[in-house]
Formats: structure tokens, sequence, C-alpha cells
């Protein structure tokens, strides 16, 4: 059974088409730019050469009409027709409370995630572009989609509830749901395996660092805590969003600032975190480069986004009353000597030891970069969220 599994974003498209049988890629790519003048098609089939396309694509139908046409290319795909195509498996980042887990869509299951429109704004509407976009161009196929938010919904009630009033909660669902649970789940399973220890005798802390940003405190297997909370903006600073802040800051700008609520929301998702305070670049490698360089602003956004993923750190140490494994994954864990080593170097009060060598390592495998005689456990573990979706879409349809 083949598998393609889509994770699209407001402006890009990224695709894996696995092969069940054995869990590899046929083919992978990632569409950018979609909607502005020039898209940029990137495909790779497994022992064949990249290729690049650089084309108009206006939406999201014309992205997997493209994407399709690169899986049955002549000479760079990996299939005939696409009825090889067996499923489709979707990222989707708000869940809500209405789904714990994985579901085959439906229509009820469509207006369920259009509901969270609202709720992140940055993700669902665009998931629901690539879902749409499936079934005007593979009419038939059972799509599946796989929540964000599922795996974080063991979360107690101390964790969950924001100290405001039950009514919201109630009447709303005002509450924190947490995100990126796939691939918490799939760097915590993975950390387990690699220590040969069993994941609930253990205390974890993931740390899934990439454009969005969020830390887990995992128990037993299970989500006690994470950063992020109603929507993906809370918690740690990211690329463009601001993390934690005061909420008095909303209603205080937009008196000062004369801002509407689209335009505060828009500042403090778009505009806010490192691209703020660095004024360079959202994206950490432009910022390392800007700080190696003696970029002041730079160097500061590096500080401050340092400073408070250890702080959650020191939180979630304290949550669990304990810690036996740190976890880095995602872009900037996976590959950011610097983040890792700053971060580290501050937490020996808790046992945290790093090997300054394996740190400097760079590589696509699974590590431990802590010494072997540090008390926690350090590992870099590169996380793999298509590979989950592959597999929960494969559980739910086969
Ligand atoms: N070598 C590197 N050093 C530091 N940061 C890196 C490096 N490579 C990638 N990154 C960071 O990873 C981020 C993207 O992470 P990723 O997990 O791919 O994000 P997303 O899935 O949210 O698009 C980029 O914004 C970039 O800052
Ligand atoms: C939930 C979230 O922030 O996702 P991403 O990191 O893909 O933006
Ligand atoms: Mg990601």
């Amino acid at each position: 059974m083949n598998i393609l599994v889509i994770n699209a974003g407001s402006s890009s498209l990224k695709y894996q088409l696995y092969s069940m049988l054995d869990e590899s890629v046929l083919s992978k790519g990632r569409v950018e730019r979609i909607g502005m003048e020039t898209a940029i098609l990137t495909h790779e089939t497994a022992g064949k050469p990249e290729i690049r396309e650089v084309n108009e694509i206006l939406d999201h139908t014309t992205a997997i009409r493209k994407v399709l046409e690169m899986l049955l290319h002549k000479e760079h795909g990996s299939i005939r027709a696409v009825s090889e195509i067996n499923a489709v498996g979707h990222r989707v980042v708000h869940g809500g409370e209405v789904f714990s887990s994985s579901v085959i869509v439906t229509d009820e299951v469509k207006r369920e995630i259009k509901k969270l429109f609202d709720l992140a704004p940055l993700h669902n509407p665009a998931h629901m572009m690539g879902i749409d976009a499936i079934e005007i161009n593979l009419a038939a196929i059972l799509q599946v989609v796989v929540f964000d938010t599922a795996f974080h919904q063991s979360m107690p009630a101390k964790s969950y509830l924001y100290p405001i009033p039950m009514s919201l909660y109630h009447k709303h669902k005002v509450r924190r749901y947490g995100f990126h649970g796939t691939s918490h789940e799939y760097v915590s399973r993975r950390a387990a395996a690699f220590i040969e220890k069993p994941l609930d005798e253990l205390k974890l802390i993931t740390c899934h660092i990439g454009n969005g940003a969020s830390c887990a405190a995992i128990v037993n297997g299970q989500t006690l805590d994470t950063s992020m909370g109603l929507t993906p903006l809370e918690g740690l600073m990211m690329g463009t969003r601001s993390g934690d802040l005061d909420p008095a800051i909303v209603p205080y700008t937009m008196g000062k600032e004369d801002l509407t609520l689209n335009e505060v929301n828009s500042m403090l998702n778009k505009h806010s975190g490192l691209i703020a305070i660095s004024g360079i670049s959202s994206d950490m490698r432009e910022v390392e480069k800007a700080m190696g360089e003696g970029d002041k602003n730079a160097k500061l956004a590096f500080e401050m986004y340092e400073y408070r993923l250890r702080k959650y750190i020191g939180a979630y140490v304290a949550a669990m009353n304990g810690l036996d494994v740190l976890i880095f994954t995602a872009g900037v864990g996976e590959n950011s000597v610097l983040l890792r080593q700053t971060v580290c170097r501050q937490l020996t009060f808790f046992g945290v030891e790093l090997d300054e060598e394996l740190n400097q390592v760079r590589s696509s495998q699974e590590r431990r970069i802590s010494t072997s005689q540090s008390k926690v456990q350090v590992l870099v573990i590169p996380t793999n969220e298509e590979l989950m979706i592959a597999r929960e879409t494969y559980r739910l349809v086969k």
C-alpha cells in the first residue's frame, strides 16, 4: 500500500510518498511560494537526482496537480498511475477537544476542522486547502487527518486550564491544547528506544525547536505539560511568534497604536519573535550568522530565544520533580550546535553535562550529546512527523 503524506501550509506544501511494505519513502518534495509570482517545486525520488521547477502556482489545487505530475514523471517519478496511491494522510495542527486521535475525513470532520480556523489561523485554513485540493484531483481517495493536538489530550486539568472564569472553558473551550504532538510523541518513543529503557519509567523534556517551537514534559509516555496553549502562539519565542507575554500588552498596544484585533493578532503571530528583535530574519541560521559578524540585535534575539527556552526546561524539571532525558528536535534543535551548547552549559545544576565534541558533530542520525557520566542524557533525535502520519493513515485505512 502506498500513502501520500501532505503537510500543507499557507504558501507551501510538503509531501512524501511512502510504501508501507517497508515504510520506505518513494518520493518526497515541497512546493514553496504558492500564490506568489514564481513558485518553486523541489522533488526527489529515491536514487534519482533532485529536480527543481520554477513556475507560477496560483493555489493549492494547482500545487497538488503539479505534485501528481512529478510522482508520475517518466524519469523522476515513482509511480505509473495515480491509482497506485491508496490513501492520503494530512497533518492538521488544531483538533480542539473534538479529536483526540486521527480520523478518516468525512464532511462532518471537515466542518469540525473549519470551526477551529480561528484557533490556528496560520495553519488550519491551509490544511483545509490541502484536503480540498486532493479531493478535486483524486476524487474518491480515502483521506486521514492526524492532529498536532491529539497526543497532548492526556494533559491533566491543572496543566490545560487557564486561571480565568470557568464559563469560558465551558462555553467556548478556552483551554490549553498544545501542538507538535506528533513530533513530541515520535521523539519521546525513539529516545526511550535509543537508551533502551521503557518509556513509562522515564521523565523526559522534548524540545521541538523549528520555525514554530514548543517543548513538552513527558511522564509515563504522556504529556504532563507543554508550552503551546489555546493556539500555537503561547510558550517559547519563535521565528515570527512572540510566545509568552503579559496579556495586558494586547489592549495597551491597541489603544496606543490604534490597532485592530486582527492587526495585533498578526503582529504577535507574524511580526514578532526572532524577526522582530533581530530585525534581520526569522531564520535561526541568518540570526546566528549576523551574530557571528557582531550584530548586536541578532545577539539579543538569540539570547532571548535561548533564555526563554531554558526557563521552560527549568520549569518542567520542577513540574516532573526530575529529568532523565532532554531531547532536541526539529530544524533548530537538530542543527544548531550553538543553541544546544548555550542551553546545556547552563543546566549543570540539574545534572546536565554536555559533551562539547559530540555536540559539534553534524549528522542526521539519532545521537547522544551528553557525557557518559551525565545524570541527564541529552539526545538529538531527528523528528519524523511524516512517518507517524503515514503509519496512522495506514492503521485507519487498511
Ligand atoms: N544549521 C542550522 N542552524 C540553525 N538553525 C537551523 C539550521 N538549519 C535549519 N535551521 C532552522 O530551522 C528552522 C526550520 O525548522 P523546521 O523544523 O524545518 O520548521 P517548520 O517545519 O516549522 O517549517 C529554520 O527557520 C532555521 O532557522
Ligand atoms: C503548530 C506549529 O507551530 O507548527 P509549525 O511549527 O509547523 O508552524
Ligand atoms: Mg515542522
